[in-house]
């Protein structure tokens, strides 16, 4: 699914409206009656709905909920908040209609009024502003905000199509910004709904199409877009009939140091779970039994030192992929040993963990790892790495600009997981859930990422592919056991499910 900016959205409406037979105030009666429907569902009819409203079209969405509310016997009543000079068009209308229809529905409140206090039960929507924020929101409407910022505590509060000041594509950190516990919004994602900084501010946010025009959709580029199962069915590659282990790669990976073994047994584990070929671990001498009884399918090679700073092995290029970092730590003939690596291996490789912290201290390091390789930081290895940030919006942005300039996939991990790659495009995950963030399931995503480019899967298809299958793993796990109880073993354990779904 393509995210558009708020701009692209406009576009998307005229383009809309110029090639459907469909007005302007049509699609406004289509958006405001996809929100009524869903506030019938989940609200019974008793329930008295204040809709506050601003003077463009996100407030004539707003007037138009409250009449068909009302058409539904829904005692429902529109505030409108008078912000600007002028209403666009569409909310004149819709104020004309209700008024007609519903006139004791219609309140108005000038720009020096606060909201009365409220009855406990009313539902209230914020139907103020949407995708035509132009500045942050100052004066008597930065308080109307602060005021509903206050009711979250004591009501629910559903936003239609953005939290009101909340900009679609940029970063609102430190303006006001309405707190929802539903968003409502229309046809697609907004960029800024993805970014970890808005979490508590969207609360669950549900997409609702309103029918914009496929063509526009279609052809119309962007960089963002949302990772969802039909893209990743349309990555996945059915075995074949003839295969044998040497079809789907032999992948070295590099793993583990005393006390941190359990680093590369997850992800040893979840690399043969994910359909690897073949697998050598290359571990310190310390960890040679370990693996052997832990790991029975995988072969393992050893350092004679209790680090990796003898090097990885004279031939790595037999391997088809390697994947390095989990709990190999950080001593210096480790990072010694990484940087002979990239010398004598060119192929994509997969660096996670420990690899990361030691390119973030190895000045010049990063710019030696192979093209196309996969990097998989966590926010603090992100910050480590590419240095910090003022906001999510520009997180995002040095996100890309890396994987642009240095080559690489790199992703950044959170509740949409971000994946950036270097033809300039950003991939959102939606799978995963809280349960997961929990020790080694980091791990078990290396071992996947690994195993998927063993089997020949692209740089891209393997992270795109990988991350998914790791949240849906995830999320059969807590399913079954809840986030709490659910540990990392368990996402290896769910990884069969989830290879299954594939296959339907
Ligand atoms: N294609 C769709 O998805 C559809 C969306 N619809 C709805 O329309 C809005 C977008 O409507 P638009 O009129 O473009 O914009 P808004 O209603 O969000 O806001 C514009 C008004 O807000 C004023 N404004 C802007 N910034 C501020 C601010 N910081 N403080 C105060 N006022 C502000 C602006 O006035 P100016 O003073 O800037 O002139 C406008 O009055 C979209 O979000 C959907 O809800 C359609 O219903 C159907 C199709
Ligand atoms: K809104």
């Amino acid at each position: 699914m393509k995210i558009f900016t708020a701009q692209q959205i406009r576009e998307a409406d005229a383009y809309t409206i110029q090639h459907l037979p469909i007005s302007s105030l049509d699609l406004m009666e289509r958006a405001a009656g996809a929100c009524t429907s869903w506030i019938c569902k989940y609200f019974a009819p008793e329930t008295p709905v204040y809709i506050y409203c601003g003077m463009g079209n996100n407030g004539g969405d707003g007037l138009a909920i409250t009449r068909l509310l009302r058409n539904r016997d829904y005692n429902a009543h529109a505030f409108v908040l008078h912000h600007s000079e002028k209403a666009t068009a569409d909310h004149v209308a819709n104020r004309e209609a209700l008024l007609q229809k519903y006139p004791h529905a219609l309140h108005d409140l000038p720009n020096t009024t606060s909201i009365p206090a409220l009855p406990a039960d009313v539902l209230i929507i914020d139907a103020i502003l949407g995708t035509g924020l132009s500045r942050p929101v100052e004066g008597w409407l930065a308080g109307i905000i602060q005021q509903l910022q206050t009711l979250h505590a004591t009501h629910t509060i559903i936003s239609i199509d953005l939290p009101s000041g909340m900009q679609a594509d940029s970063s609102s950190v430190n303006t006001p910004v309405v707190k929802a516990h539903h968003t409502l919004s229309f046809e697609c994602y907004k960029l800024a709904f993805l970014f970890p900084e808005n979490a508590g501010i969207t609360g669950e946010v549900h997409i609702l199409p309103i029918g914009l025009h496929p063509d526009y959709i279609q052809q119309t580029p962007t960089p963002f877009q949302i990772s969802e199962e039909s893209l990743i069915k349309s990555i996945y590659k059915p075995r074949s009939p003839f295969a044998h282990k040497g079809t789907y790669g032999h992948a070295l990976l590099i793993a583990g140091s005393e006390g941190k073994m359990g680093a590369a047994i997850l992800s040893a584990q979840s690399c043969l779970r994910a359909g690897v070929g073949l697998l050598t671990c290359h571990v310190p001498k310390c960890g040679y039994t370990i693996i052997q009884i832990a790991v029975p399918p995988a072969m393992c090679i050893v350092d004679d030192q209790y680090d990796h700073s003898s090097g990885f092995q004279t031939d790595v290029s037999k391997y088809k992929v390697i994947g390095i970092g989990p709990g190999i730590g950080t001593a210096a003939g480790t990072a010694w040993a990484m940087e002979r690596l990239f010398e004598q291996y060119r192929q994509p490789m997969v660096l996670d963990a420990d690899a990361l912290n030691i390119l973030a201290t190895t000045p010049g390091l990063i710019d030696k790892v192979p093209a196309g390789s996969l990097l998989t930081p966590h926010p603090k290895e992100f910050e480590r790495l590419f240095g910090k940030t003022a906001n999510n919006r520009e997180q995002l942005q040095v996100l890309s600009h890396n994987a642009i300039e240095k080559r690489l996939c790199i992703l950044l991990k959170g509740r949409y997981t971000a994946m950036a790659f270097p033809d300039g495009n950003i991939f959102f995950n939606t799978t995963g859930n809280p349960g997961m963030a929990t020790g080694g399931s980091g791990d078990v995503l290396t071992g996947i990422l690994t195993a998927l480019l063993a089997q020949g899967y692209s740089s891209k298809d393997a992270m795109l592919m990988g991350v998914y299958m790791h949240g849906m793993a995830g999320d059969y796990a807590a399913e079954t056991l809840s986030q709490e109880a659910m540990t990392a073993n368990d996402i290896i354990d769910y990884l069969g499910k989830s290879f299954l779904r594939l296959h339907r």
